[in-house]
């Protein structure tokens, strides 16, 4: 959300789609998610630059290992930098920018491998699949229920915090207008 709100023609973008697809007359369901596309571009993007667990788990060499060339002795302690990776300008074309079109059908299938927010492997995070589609959930009916405006002009502070989720310093507050579907929803 403070990525859209620092975004507000990805917002509209996303807002478009919802309506499109599900309208005003009923909430959104989990089974629109498929059917939108931009939506789960946006939460593609914002888990490239902002994965909820930076460095992955700690993992454990239980006996010599060769990763990507280098030799990892048993018994250390390997970290993966999945922020660094997210953002290696090696990997991605400017990559400090919030782009959800990157992630789109038309703009060629990002490879899977670049994007480590769930780990990958024997060890990948079994719940994928439902965070995936609560985040989707929730975020589309946010949306779909609520038009979103920053409290001022300035643009939502995005400084990252201390901690292994990365918080942000300042959390973010927003200003919300409920839409036609809530009234909708509510007399019916
Ligand atoms: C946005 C939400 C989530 C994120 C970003 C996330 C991320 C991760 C990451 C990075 C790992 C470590 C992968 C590795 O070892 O390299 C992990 C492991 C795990 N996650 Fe998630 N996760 C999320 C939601 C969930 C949910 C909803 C569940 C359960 C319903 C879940 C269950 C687990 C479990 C059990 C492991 C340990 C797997 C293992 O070590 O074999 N996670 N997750």
């Amino acid at each position: 959300m403070s990525c859209l709100l620092n975004n507000p023609d990805k917002l509209a973008k996303a807002r478009e789609e919802i309506d499109k697809q599900v309208g005003q007359e009923r909430l959104l369901e989990e089974s629109d998610i498929a059917g939108l596309p931009y939506l789960g571009n946006i939460i593609s993007e914002t888990f490239r630059l902002y994965p909820a667990s930076p460095l992955l788990v700690p993992h454990f060499a239980s006996e010599d290992c060769v990763v990507g060339g280098y030799l990892v002795p048993a018994h250390t302690m390997v970290l993966v930098n999945a922020y660094a990776i997210h953002r290696d300008p090696n990997l991605w074309d400017d990559p400090m920018s919030f782009k959800p079109e990157r992630h789109s059908a038309a703009a060629g299938k990002v490879d899977g491998a670049k994007i480590l927010t769930f780990g990958m492997g024997r060890r990948v995070c079994p719940g994928v699949g439902m965070a995936n589609r609560l985040v989707a959930y929730t975020l589309g009916t946010l949306i779909q229920c609520f038009e979103w405006e920053r409290v001022g002009e300035e643009e939502i502070d995005m400084t990252e915090g201390k901690g292994i989720t990365m918080p942000k310093v300042k959390p973010l507050e927003a200003i919300c207008v409920a839409r036609p579907v809530v009234k909708n929803i509510i007399v019916s």
